[in-house]
């Protein structure tokens, strides 16, 4: 039978496997470790873009000092168009460099996209637990660039998730995965937050 280690495609000596089977994931409500202990994998946040709205910077770090009783978060601006390239493909594949550069071999990657796998809040917090029962050291959440994530960000990535079928601008997406986070933290400890 197929571990969820192994739809995962996590080897025991690794992190670097694509994630191949999403349908390994408890369908609609209900997560397999509610109430379980869970290794509390320290998550980053890598987000592409310019300077934020003085009101996201305040939600996010509302979420983050939230987060603080479950794991450490650490929220990372990467800026937009580092080398100020003049057309599209040379600014995703700046931003996608850039982003590559502070992924390590030790980091389970999520990227997210609105192409990306479509997981139920008790699916995100099944693979919150999922990723803490791997090698993986961190778990990095990539929000990618206006003109979206380059080719190695899309290669290295364990998993690709969307947040909603619409395309939403990066601040916001940042928001809505900070709350998506906390509200799987709530659940992996079956806090009432989530109903
Ligand atoms: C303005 S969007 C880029 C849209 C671009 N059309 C693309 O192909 O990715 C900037 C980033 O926000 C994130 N994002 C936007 N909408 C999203 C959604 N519905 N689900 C998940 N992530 C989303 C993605 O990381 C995306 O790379």
């Amino acid at each position: 039978m197929m571990t969820m280690a192994t739809a995962m495609g996590i080897s025991a000596c690794g992190v670097s496997l694509q994630w191949t089977n999403p349908n390994s994931y408890s369908s609609g409500k209900g997560c397999k470790y509610a109430g379980q202990s869970v290794r509390a994998l320290p998550i980053r946040t890598l987000t592409v873009g310019k300077k934020r709205l003085p009101g996201v910077q305040l939600l996010v770090d509302e979420y983050i000092a939230k987060l603080k009783s479950y794991c450490h978060v650490d929220d990372v601006q990467i800026r937009s168009n580092p080398k100020n390239a003049r057309n599209v493909m040379a600014q995703v594949h700046d931003e996608d460099i850039a982003v590559i550069n502070v992924i390590t071999s030790n980091d389970w990657v999520v990227m997210l996209d609105e192409r990306g796998l479509d997981l139920s809040s008790e699916q995100l917090a099944e693979l919150l637990g999922d990723a803490g029962n791997t090698a993986a050291s961190r778990l990095s959440f990539c929000i990618g660039g206006p003109y979206g994530h380059g080719q190695r960000v899309r290669k290295r990535a364990n998993v690709s998730i969307k947040l909603s079928s619409m395309v939403l601008n990066h601040q916001i997406a940042l928001v809505v995965l900070m709350e998506q986070i906390y509200r799987s933290w709530t659940i992996l400890k079956g806090q009432k937050y989530h109903h």
